[in-house]
């Protein structure tokens, strides 16, 4: 008996490791909750819309299309399995009677560690079964940093203990879930799949606890922000703070319930279509149409704002460090989620469009976890954090310590300071230097490093002045007091001039998100969460993405064209923002160059040519938005539109009870590339509605980013119309003061220009009139901020 026990339990161990027989396949994916499918239906809709992407000349797992494990053989292209989360795998038939051996990639917990300056996780391949000779054994490693574009998003060292942190616990995480499922008996989708319903905002399912982080404590007499965010609110300190995860407005809809990004139907019959080819259907289009009445600025408003409230690190990795590699070599790690590319491209030769996946989070302070979260890597505020970095190292480094003033750089001390790592961009000249900003992504277009630079110099403006007439201020007391001023002025801004041409006036009113004209406006509600939630990320803030041009420019003075650039010759090179005339001109391009009409239609320049590096790679961004959102498990459309309360669609006409929003055109284009409407991915719906009345999005997006900007209005502490605490308010005139400036006002103050059209979102015309610079308005610091 004892004996029998003993056996039984080696062969089940070496069932699930070694000796897997294809003809198991159906009872055992029954077994893991794979319903009513068999392995052929499986396998041939896989077959459908998968492509194997990489050849090996050795027996070894080198590559997966969707994050899960593959297996490799001699001189075949690679082919991707089943999650090895669960430890089971399935294989394309054709393949089986040649097949070696398959691997798991599985993280290792124990091995969290900082390697050259990053964060680094082990992982190891294990054998899962094989038939036949070859076998190997190998280990690689995961690391957490900012991005893996181009290296735009450098961990900051202060930032790398808490990454190591929350990695570590992550993987534990999603670990034990995994046991607990293994010690029920039951797959991890059928524990999770009830409890992920219900892991909102508010709940996620708790497993274990084993803090190892502590919640900061709060200084309640300090009247600035703490520059990672935390103690904006004093009851949930953690709310807003840099690295932490990313709340979620609905429940995730994971493969698995857990982990594994969305690559299935709800009811997992149907595989969804690969993200590039939804982009060829959907985003492709002859020409992106011109917005006719709103201007550059307004593009570049969303992503310079954008890059103040959210940026989602990526998983990265490789055998000996650097970017992960899902294309060629890295593949088979559960961090890689690379898109296919169809044999009948209209662009792009390869098979293959490098995918990684943003690195895996959890509530380490409250030590809950549940689904994988994805965490904020920086401030959520709109507090200016692009312009003064995240954390308290970050923002030490870019001070001067001398008057309150921040760093600027050559060639004439008007531009952005040199950074320390003269890698992460490229030059034309020698003597163009890589930008150093409070974000780490300023060096992507030029147009954005303009933004940049204009605060910074901003900043130096208002605490020359506040200088001026407060002589017995510090340093620290300048800087705080001119940060302070320079983030309640950018609140205004994006409440008075940008989100009223994004919503529109009803959506504005109905989220009460229009600014007083005058008087203090005190709707600061401690309850309210101002993190940045998830699908705001990895969805609908990337509306902005169908503004984008293919061209970057700078105007000359009389605004007539001076120097104009294909946008992908300016990726991460600075050259156009560091000529002496480049933030002028470039600003000046920005207000009277028309931004693009937010449509379906993403501009070949993004489209095709993202990153275009000088051996011919390059990206689509209409597809990372559409995989970034698949690798979150934010769920299709429809639930998107029932959490707004609006309708549904059933079917793909524009009729009721279809998709009432969207053209004719642009509903069979979803019609081409979906199968049903549950299945459409929230990018690609939500970017192609019609607008909403005076708005430049349609009534989903309207929805969801207006719900994420009233927590930014009513979660701040330090919200900039506030009255009601006398530690944060500004004085009646101090706030009259900040409710004049513009962003006209700002460009016309931090550069050496001479007119400026009043504003500066807004195309050239009638109501938009050109003015001198001395008459815009000026932050002069008299009067009301002597103290
Ligand atoms: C030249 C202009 C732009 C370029 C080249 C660009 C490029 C990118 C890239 C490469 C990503 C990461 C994609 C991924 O792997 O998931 C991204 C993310 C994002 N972009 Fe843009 N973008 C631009 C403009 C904008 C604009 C105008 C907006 C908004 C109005 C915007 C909003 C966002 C948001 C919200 C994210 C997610 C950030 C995160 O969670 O880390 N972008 N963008």
């Amino acid at each position: 008996m004892e004996n029998g026990r003993k056996q039984n339990h080696r062969r089940q161990k070496k069932w699930l490791y070694h000796d897997f027989r294809p003809a198991d396949l159906p009872t055992r994916l029954l077994q893991l909750g794979y319903t009513g499918r068999t392995v052929d239906d499986y396998s041939k809709s896989r077959n459908q819309t998968d492509g194997c992407v990489s050849t090996s000349t050795h027996t070894s797992a080198v590559d997966s299309m969707d994050q899960k494990l593959c297996l490799t053989l001699p001189g075949q292209t690679g082919i991707r399995l089943l999650p090895h989360a669960e430890q089971y795998m399935l294989t394309l038939p054709r393949f089986r009677r040649r097949q070696r051996v398959v691997y798991i990639a599985s993280p290792l917990k124990e091995t969290c560690e900082i390697r050259n300056g990053v964060y680094v996780g082990k992982y190891q391949l294990r054998k899962l079964f094989d038939i036949g000779a070859d076998y190997t054994e190998k280990q690689g490693w995961l690391r957490t940093s900012r991005h893996n574009h181009f290296n735009d998003f450098v961990v900051h060292p202060d930032n790398q203990a808490l990454i190591r942190e929350m990695c570590a616990k992550a993987m534990d995480a999603l670990n034990d879930i995994r046991k607990e499922a293994q010690m029920e008996g039951r797959t991890a989708f059928w524990i999770l799949r009830d409890q992920a319903a219900t892991d909102t905002m508010d709940k996620s399912v708790q497993f274990k606890t084993n803090c190892i982080m502590d919640v900061p404590a709060c200084d309640r007499s300090y009247p600035y922000r703490s520059a990672d965010g935390s103690c904006n609110n004093f009851n949930h300190p953690t709310w807003g703070m840099a690295m932490t995860p990313e709340p979620r407005l609905l429940a995730p809809a994971y493969d698995d319930g857990y982990d594994l990004p969305r690559t299935l139907s709800e009811d997992r019959f149907r595989k969804l279509p690969s993200a590039r080819v939804v982009s060829n259907i959907v985003h492709k289009g002859e020409q992106s149409l011109e917005d006719t009445k709103l201007s550059q600025w307004v593009m570049q408003w969303g992503q310079f704002l954008d890059h103040d409230v959210v940026l989602t690190p990526l998983t990265e990795g490789s055998m000996g460090g650097g970017a992960l590699e899902c294309c060629n070599g890295d593949g088979c790690l559960s961090e890689c989620f690379p898109i296919r590319i169809p044999e009948d491209d209209p662009f792009f030769n390869g098979t293959c469009m490098n995918f990684v996946r943003s690195a895996p989070a959890m509530d380490f302070f409250q030590c809950k976890h549940g689904p994988r979260q994805q965490m904020n890597g920086i401030t959520s505020a709109i507090d200016g954090s692009n312009v003064y970095g995240s954390s308290q190292a970050s923002q030490d480094g870019l001070r001067t310590h001398e008057g309150g003033r921040l760093k600027t750089g050559p060639p004439n001390g008007e531009h952005l300071p040199v950074n320390p790592d003269q890698t992460v961009c490229r030059k034309s000249v020698p003597s163009d230097h890589c930008q150093l900003a409070g974000d780490g992504r300023s060096n992507v277009v030029p147009s954005l490093g303009t933004a940049h630079t204009l605060f910074v110099l901003f900043h130096n403006r208002v605490v020359e002045r506040l200088a001026a007439v407060n002589s017995g201020w510090d340093d620290e007391k300048l800087f705080q007091e001119g940060r302070r001023i320079v983030a309640a002025i950018m609140q205004h801004i994006t409440y008075n001039e940008y989100l009223p041409v994004v919503l529109g006036p009803d959506v504005m009113g109905d989220f009460t998100l229009t600014p007083s004209s005058s008087g203090y406006s005190d709707q600061y509600d401690p309850n309210v969460n101002l993190a940045t939630v998830n699908s705001f990320g990895a969805a609908s803030f990337r509306f902005g993405h169908s503004q984008v041009s293919n061209i970057q420019g700078n105007r000359e003075e009389d605004f007539s064209d001076n120097d104009m650039r294909d946008v992908e010759e300016t990726y991460h090179n600075p050259n156009m923002v560091l000529q002496d005339d480049g933030v002028d001109g470039i600003s000046r391009w920005l207000a009277t160059d028309a931004s693009l009409k937010t449509d379906r239609v993403l501009d070949k320049g993004v489209r095709d040519l993202l990153f275009l590096t000088e051996d011919g790679v390059s990206l689509d961004l209409a597809a990372l938005n559409i995989q970034r959102g698949r690798d979150h498990g934010l769920p299709g459309y429809n639930k998107w539109r029932e959490f707004c309360n609006l309708s549904t669609a059933t079917h793909f006409g524009t009729s009721a009870g279809g998709l009432v929003d969207h053209t004719d055109e642009a509903a069979s284009l979803l019609e081409e590339a979906y199968e049903d409407p549950d299945d459409i991915d929230i990018f690609t719906a939500g970017v192609s509605e019609h607008h909403i009345a005076g708005g430049a999005v349609g009534p989903t997006f309207a929805c969801m980013l207006a719900t994420q900007f009233k927590a930014y209005k009513l979660g701040d502490r330090f919200w900039y119309e506030r009255s009601d605490d006398s530690l944060t308010a500004f004085t009646a005139g101090q706030l009259s003061d900040i409710r004049e400036m513009t962003l006209a006002g700002v460009i016309c103050q931090s550069t050496g220009m001479d007119s400026m059209y009043e504003h500066a979102m807004l195309l050239p015309g009638n109501s938009n009139q050109k003015r001198d610079c001395a008459d815009l308005p000026k932050f002069l610091a008299e009067g009301n901020w002597q103290y």
